[in-house]
């Protein structure tokens, strides 16, 4: 995930390959939940994991659930089968509508017939969302609530014991989230010693999700007998049963992105999206029917979807897009692609998601450049020919930083592409924590439109410390070239192949087998990360680093490491010689008395005893030969900033870099 303050997207141009979604959102809090209050062990496979799913998993816990999350295995959960365990909790729920919404149902209901004290909060916006229609249910029944803050919103306490009337019918608003008619029927199993009945006032919206719940009510023997979409009878009786193990679907919502990423940008090998089908319970799955009618062309098995770019430019269209709310944010980004203005109707429930959606998207869509009006419950959005690059605001949404990420592919629709700067990317943690590394997986960009920042110097200048720390700041890849120099003269070495021999030094370098994992360095089935950091490894690098045929050799495979969103390169010649376009290059120097100190320093860590002035010696006498080969010497670029860091600390270099990189940058500074 990219915990950093903001993700730069460099104009995308086409996409290919398979994605395997996380699981889904909706399905994953509401298993979890029917598998706390079930009696018996729960096995829950492909769970999403993210922000959402913690605070269900913690809320579990706190009520008393056994809960036993294996790193990427399956969840167990051994449920409290309807039985109070704990008599007290208070619960943070975060930003989760799937876990606040339900939970206080079920606590409301327990508390009533077993007595207890609950308290249920979340993040400053979850005190925003409403849940009024839900407590006045609740209250119609018999539970006690109070309110512990604005009335109709979060935090609230769930206490008893109190009298249910459950021979009443329990008596719900449908018509502003669905969510409230999830949470009585996810709930009212709990005490259904009688028939339950559950009336809808109003239009019930966002129907399949409502489907979704009775589907896993059913796999937790819960068979709900309905009268269309107006009434619902938990039967009398009705018990959670666990099925024993539990596979949750892919998520259909995060599936969306990727659609409209094949109707956009999928002109070749289409973009396959594996845990998601035909076969699906999320009503979200139809987000595909709605990319159809805007182009896409898209084939279709039990679980799985493949899309590829059918009509371009995309068709406007004009949908009611209640069956498909969260997905249909992603229609918005999709219509700036298209022939004619698209329209989105029915989308009141925007308003009371993570943030208010419809102020979100127009807000966000005009600061692209876009002609976008909306009203109450829908959006107009025009086609887009004139971009402008945009910093765009998250607003803790998710959906809002997984959506604009399309916009990234103006390019395909404009001469003059830009980037797009999504602002706290690490707001996709609630669904998708992996959403933009999936993304950057499967699109390309053209070479020279991927952002390059080289960092050239002499040896110990801190080069790879600094590259490091710019990557890190900024989301980007980083290129050791060093490295490559240094694994060609280990493997000369090894391969006893002289220095002198040129040509074979070069077929050394061309068959380099090397692989950078998680900060480790494989040569072949060999890690030799600590091998490659060693002084003598350091003197034969630079030794072959002097022939043509090895630097020919490793350029290609140099150039290969820009990829999106960008690249940090450090070296002796990224700036000079190999990517001579880099919009800012920095040529890093100290003293040669800083350096050896810093070297010295470091092998001590290493528990490697070292002398000052014999080190001093060896990196003066690299420097000498980097500095004067004749192929690629180590000489600042023309238009390079120089940075002598004798005197700062690592933090210092970084800051100022970043703020040079700042400068270039087409995005106006954060508010
Ligand atoms: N600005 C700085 N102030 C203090 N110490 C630094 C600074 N920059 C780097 N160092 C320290 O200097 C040491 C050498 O840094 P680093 O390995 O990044 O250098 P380098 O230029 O990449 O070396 P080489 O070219 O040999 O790979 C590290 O221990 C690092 O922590
Ligand atoms: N772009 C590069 C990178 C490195 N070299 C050579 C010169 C160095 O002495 C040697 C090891 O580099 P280091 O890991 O210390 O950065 O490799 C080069 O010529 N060009």
């Amino acid at each position: 995930m990219f915990k950093i303050p903001f993700l730069d997207l460099p104009p995308l141009r086409s996409a290919a390959g398979t994605v395997r979604l996380p699981g889904s959102k909706s399905i994953s809090n509401r298993v979890l939940l029917l598998a706390g209050l079930s009696e018996g062990r729960t096995v829950v496979h492909d769970l999403l994991a993210s922000d959402d799913t913690a605070v269900m998993l913690d809320a579990l816990r706190a009520l008393g659930c056994g809960v036993d999350v294996q790193a990427g295995g399956p969840v167990v959960i051994d449920g409290i089968g309807a039985t109070v365990k704990v008599a007290a909790a208070k619960l943070f729920l975060g930003n989760a509508g799937t876990a606040m919404r339900p939970l206080t149902a079920a606590l409301a209901v327990l508390a009533a017939t077993q007595g207890g004290s609950f308290e249920v909060s979340g993040v400053p916006r979850m005190h925003e969302r409403p849940i009024g229609d839900l407590v006045d249910a609740l209250r119609g029944l018999g539970c006690a609530i109070d309110d512990l803050g604005k009335p109709g919103y979060p935090p609230l306490r769930l206490h008893g014991p109190s009298k249910l009337r459950l021979s009443e019918a329990v008596r719900v608003r449908g018509d502003v989230s669905s969510q409230f008619l999830t949470a009585l029927l996810l709930a009212l199993p709990l005490v259904a010693e009688q028939d339950v009945r559950i009336e809808v006032i109003g239009e019930l919206i966002s129907k399949p999700y409502v489907e979704i719940t009775l589907a896993l009510l059913a796999r937790f023997g819960i068979q709900v007998r309905r009268e269309g979409w107006q009434a619902f009878v938990i039967p009398a009786g009705s018990r959670y049963r666990s099925p024993g193990e539990v596979f949750v679907e892919g998520d259909a919502s995060s599936a969306s992105y990727f659609v409209a990423l094949g109707a956009i940008a999928a002109t070749g090998t289409p973009i396959r999206i594996e845990g998601v089908g035909s076969e699906s319970l999320q009503g979200d799955v139809r987000f595909a029917e709605a990319a159809i009618a805007m182009g896409a062309a898209v084939t279709t098995g039990p679980n799985w979807l493949e899309v590829k770019r059918g009509q371009w430019p995309l068709r406007g269209i004009t949908l009611d897009c209640n069956h498909i709310p969260d997905a249909a944010m992603t229609l918005a980004v999709m219509a700036l692609y298209a022939d004619s203005p698209s329209t989105l109707t029915n989308i009141a429930s925007w308003r009371v998601k993570e943030t208010d959606r419809i102020v979100a998207m127009a807000t966000e869509l005009r600061k692209l450049g876009a002609t976008v009006e909306e009203g109450p419950d829908w959006l107009r959005v025009e086609p887009l020919k004139a971009w402008r690059a945009a910093s765009i605001h998250t607003y803790d949404d998710h959906r809002v930083a997984m959506c604009f990420s399309l916009a990234a592919f103006n390019g395909l629709v404009t001469e003059a592409a830009v980037p797009v700067r999504i602002l706290e990317p690490y707001c996709v943690a609630k669904t998708f924590p992996d959403y933009f590394e999936t993304l950057f997986g499967v699109v390309t960009a053209r070479s020279e439109e991927v952002p390059v920042l080289t960092v050239d110097g002499p040896t110990a200048s801190g080069k790879g410390t600094l590259a490091h720390e710019l990557a890190e700041s900024l989301g980007y890849h980083v290129l050791d070239s060093g490295a490559l120099y240094r694994a060609t003269g280990l493997a000369a070495e090894r391969a006893g192949v002289s220095f002198d021999d040129g040509a074979a030094l070069g077929r050394v370098a061309a068959g380099l087998k090397l692989r950078f994992t998680d900060y480790r360095v494989w040569l072949g089935d060999e890690d030799v990360t600590d091998a490659l950091r060693w002084e003598s490894t350091g003197q034969l690098a630079s030794r072959v680093a002097t022939v043509p045929e090895v630097r020919e050799a490793l350029r290609q495979l140099q150039l290969d490491f820009r990829r999106p969103p960008g690249l940090v390169a450090d070296g002796r010649d990224m700036g000079t010689a190999i990517f001579p376009g880099a919009p800012l290059k920095v040529f890093l120097t100290a003293s040669s008395l800083t350096r050896a100190d810093r070297r010295h320093k470091q092998l001590m860590a290493k528990g490697i005893s070292a002398n000052i002035e014999s080190l001093r010696d060896d990196l003066e006498a690299r420097d000498a030969r980097d500095k004067t080969r004749p192929t690629s010497p180590l000489t600042p670029a023309q238009d390079a900033r120089l940075l002598d860091n004798s005197e700062q600390t690592i933090e210092q270099s970084r800051d100022l870099v970043l703020s040079w990189w700042a400068e270039r940058s087409p995005f106006k500074p954060m508010a």
